[in-house]
């Protein structure tokens, strides 16, 4: 059985689901109850951590990081990672018509989107001032991941959350935005990707709607970059996964969450632990 507990299958009700009906009433609702299911999965609220944003770690602290071994920093990660994701399950199964996809489709859009909305998400805590991130309840430099020996993923991080800072996105953008990185008909292996695209085009109508409304039109092809920017990130990160799991077996298999192992160890090998 699947991870993503909870997760209801098709509901053909739903299915009546269409902002068709009334556009411009269903518009608003659809934008208004994205948001909403933004603001109630976003683990920590931006003004929590503008308030925390001098919260540094300490010399000390840091070098506790550094001298963390590549597997327990891998680990830790993978677990931070996971409690992250589930917040992500819970804003798609919330997202106006997911609970209308197949239950395998609501899982493939997931193991392919949940790491980019992280990713996404992980930017509206990003000071630009001094390049850190919220990590462990403080504000963390690339320096705290060195032991994880993935640079190149670290800085990639890094670089896209202060890329995605310069586009000064609203909550309500970011929310729409999330959305739509999450309901993508082009994702690998989905069973219906007719149905998937209806509920793909009323989000993006909802974006549009939005940044027209904020007179921000021209953001949207930079979101669409954004986008495949994303898409990089996460294939780099499955690389780096696998790089690690021929390293440290052990760990990777038997140390980390299993949702982490469901959404991101590749079906080829299947990491053993995760059921089917
Ligand atoms: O941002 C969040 C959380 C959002 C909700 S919250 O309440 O603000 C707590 C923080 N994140 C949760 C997980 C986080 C995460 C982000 C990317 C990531 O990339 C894949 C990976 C996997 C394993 C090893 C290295 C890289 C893994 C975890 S993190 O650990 O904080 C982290 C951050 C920066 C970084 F450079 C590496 C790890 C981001």
């Amino acid at each position: 059985s699947h991870e993503l507990m909870g997760i209801h299958p098709y509901n053909p009700l739903e299915d009546t689901y269409s902002i068709y009906a009334h556009p411009l009433r269903n518009i608003d609702e659809l934008c208004a109850s994205i948001v909403r299911s933004h603001r109630e999965t976003s683990q920590c609220r931006v003004e929590e951590l503008q308030a925390l944003r001098w919260k540094l770690f300490s010399r000390e602290e840091i070098q506790a990081y550094q001298s963390k071994t590549v597997d327990e920093m891998w680990q830790h990660c993978a677990i931070q990672l996971t409690d992250a994701v589930q917040y992500v399950v819970e804003f798609a199964k919330r997202i106006p018509g997911f609970r209308m996809l197949s239950q395998n489709d609501q899982i493939a859009l997931l193991k392919t989107g949940s790491m980019e909305v992280v990713l996404v998400r992980m930017s509206r805590y990003f000071n630009t001032e001094n390049n850190t991130v919220f990590f462990d309840g403080k504000f963390a430099g690339a320096e705290v991941f060195k032991s994880l020996a993935c640079g190149d993923l670290i800085a990639a991080v890094f670089d896209f959350a202060h890329d995605m800072c310069a586009l000064k996105l609203t909550e309500q953008q970011i929310a729409l935005f999330t959305a739509l990185v999450l309901i993508n008909a082009d994702r690998p292996c989905l069973e219906d990707r007719g149905r998937v695209q209806r509920v793909q085009r009323n989000v993006e109508l909802g974006l549009t709607h939005i940044l027209h409304r904020d007179n921000q039109d021209n953001l949207l092809h930079k979101l669409y970059q954004r986008m495949a920017v994303l898409r990089s990130l996460c294939r780099l990160h499955i690389e780096k996964l696998h790089w690690f799991s021929q390293r440290y077996p052990l760990t990777a298999h038997s140390l980390f969450p299993p949702l982490y192992k469901e959404l991101f160890a590749s079906e080829g090998e299947l990491l053993p632990g995760t059921t089917h």
